[in-house]
Parts: C-alpha cells; structure tokens; sequence
C-alpha cells in the first residue's frame, strides 16, 4: 500500500537566495494524524503548500525533490506531476481563515466539498444531487453545527465555521486532510473542540490528518506523532509524548523566544516550574 504523503529530498529557495525548506525527507502513512510544528517562518505552510502541489520545488538536476500522494507523483525535481488538479481532489483543506463563502449557506458551503465530482452544468447551477445533500447534513450533524445549516456562513462563530470547514472536507470524501493552522483565530474552548473533531475524523474514518500548530500541547494532546522544523529543515519527527520543554530547548537551542512559545501556555498552568525548567534546557 502507497503511503499518503511521501516527500523527498524537497528543497525550495525564494528570492533572495533564503532556503525555505532545506532536504526535507517526509513519509506519512494512511490513517496517521500528525503535528506540523515550528516558529512561525519555519517553514510549515510552505511544506503544506508543496504538498498540495500549489508551490513547485527547486529545480535539480538530480533525482530528487519528489512528492508523491496516495503514490501519484505531485511533484518531481521542480516540476507538478500532469494530473495535479486530480491528485488535489484527494486532500481535504482546512485554513486559518475558514475559506467559507460568507454569503452562501452552511449546507451550500458544505456542499461545495462536492463541486470536484460533479460535471460543471450542476456546479454552474448549485444543483446538488439528493445523495451530496444528504451527505452534507450528516456531515454537519457529525461536527455539531446542523441547527445553523440554513444560516449564512458569516454569521457563525469562529470555531463553528471552522467545523463547516471539517464538514465541508467530510463531503469531498477527501482521504487525506491537512490543515494549516486551524485553531490560531480560535479559543482554547473553540480550539479544543476543532482538534476533537478532526481527532475523530482521523480515527473513525481513518482520514490521514496533517495538522500546522504553533502550540506543542495541543500536538501532544491530539497527535500521536509531531514533526517540528526549524528554518525549513526537520529537527525532530517522533512520539509527540516524547517533546519535553528540555527537548524543545535543545531542537530550539539558541532561539529561546521560539522554544517557549512553542511550550504554549496550558500546559504551563498544569506545571508551576515549567518556565524554570525550559530556562534550564537552553542554559
Ligand atoms: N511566496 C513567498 N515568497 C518569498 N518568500 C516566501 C514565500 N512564502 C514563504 N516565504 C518565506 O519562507 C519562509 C517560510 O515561510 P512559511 O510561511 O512556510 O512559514 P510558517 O512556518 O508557515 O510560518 P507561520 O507560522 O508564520 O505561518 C519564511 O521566511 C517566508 O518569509
């Protein structure tokens, strides 16, 4: 079996010559649920958005630079695999920002995770088949947010747009889901409750979900398994039970303002000595 995502040997250089991403060597398999952390310029929406194959690696010589989804080439040696829109339509999106249209409907925004399988006469007219529409409405009922199915988008919460979002990814029958930096405009209560859901998405329909945080507790909390990188390079890939402030410390050595905004805050709430702890582990 093809692993989800597999990246190799993935380099990108912007102008100016500064390396976003630096040989990164990246193998996730079908039904993982992974943190993508880093300090913010790290490199984690770059590396997302290579993924989905909307950036195109450094061009090399060599064979390298390659990205493959589901084992269908995204992009190779600085150049997109033929059928990307396809391989896209296999990758559920979730944003910051929601990427809702405000003025459209819960149900029709949801619906929309439809529009890549449906020939473009029902696209143009919004006709939805009985099936999609359906889908959808379990879909809300799934995230919690069905009595708002007939309001305008914009009119909802944050954190409830946000779970159209999932719903919307849900209905796209997406297999793989990555979300870039899905609870930063939302409150811990807010924030909980989206990384629940995509928890549960992950483990009843073993969705793949490849998640962007800027807070180690809640990749510890949600994600068995965390990548963090460091200036476009991998510094750590492993349990995320294992990060510590200690270890943070020294992936992060030298950068003390990173480490400790990567700590977070709640689990610091938990340990009164965690701040003395994380100076020790960059002394
Ligand atoms: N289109 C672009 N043109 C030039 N430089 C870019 C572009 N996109 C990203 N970069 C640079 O690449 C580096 C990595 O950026 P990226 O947005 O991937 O980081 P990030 O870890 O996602 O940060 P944040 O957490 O703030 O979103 C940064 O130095 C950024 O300025």
């Amino acid at each position: 079996m093809a692993s989800a995502i597999e990246v190799r040997s993935l380099s990108k250089t912007f102008g100016g010559g500064r390396k976003a991403l630096d040989g990164i060597d990246l193998v996730i398999e079908p039904g993982e649920m992974v943190a993508l952390i880093g300090a913010s310029g790290s490199g984690k929406s770059t590396l997302m958005r290579h993924i989905a194959g909307l950036v195109a690696g450094d061009r090399h010589a060599t064979a390298s630079g390659t990205i493959t989804v589901n084992g269908r080439m995204v992009q190779d040696r600085g150049r997109l695999g033929r059928d990307i829109r396809d391989i896209r339509s296999e990758i559920g999106f979730i944003f910051q920002q929601f990427g809702l249209v405000n003025r459209m409907s819960v149900l029709t925004n949801t619906l929309c995770g439809a529009l890549g399988r449906l020939p473009q006469w029902r696209t143009l007219f919004k006709l939805f088949p009985a099936a999609d529409r359906q889908l959808a409405l379990e879909a809300l009922a799934r995230v919690g947010v069905s009595d708002w199915s007939y309001e305008r988008a914009g009119t909802l919460s944050g954190g409830q747009q946000q779970r159209v979002a999932i719903a919307r990814a849900l209905v796209q029958k997406a297999p793989i889901v990555m979300a870039d930096e899905p609870i930063a405009s939302l409150d811990p209560a807010s924030s909980r409750n989206v990384m629940e859901i995509l928890q549960r998405i992950n483990m009843e329909d073993r969705i793949t979900v490849v998640v962007t945080l800027h807070q180690v507790d809640y990749a510890v909390r949600y994600c068995p398994r965390t990548v963090a990188l460091r200036r476009g390079q991998i510094v750590y890939d492993g349990p995320s039970a294992r990060l510590t402030p200690e270890l943070l410390g020294e992936l992060y050595a030298g950068d003390q303002e990173a480490a400790a905004a990567l700590w977070g805050t709640s689990l610091q709430e938990n340990a009164d000595s965690l701040e003395m702890k994380l100076a020790a582990g960059l002394s």
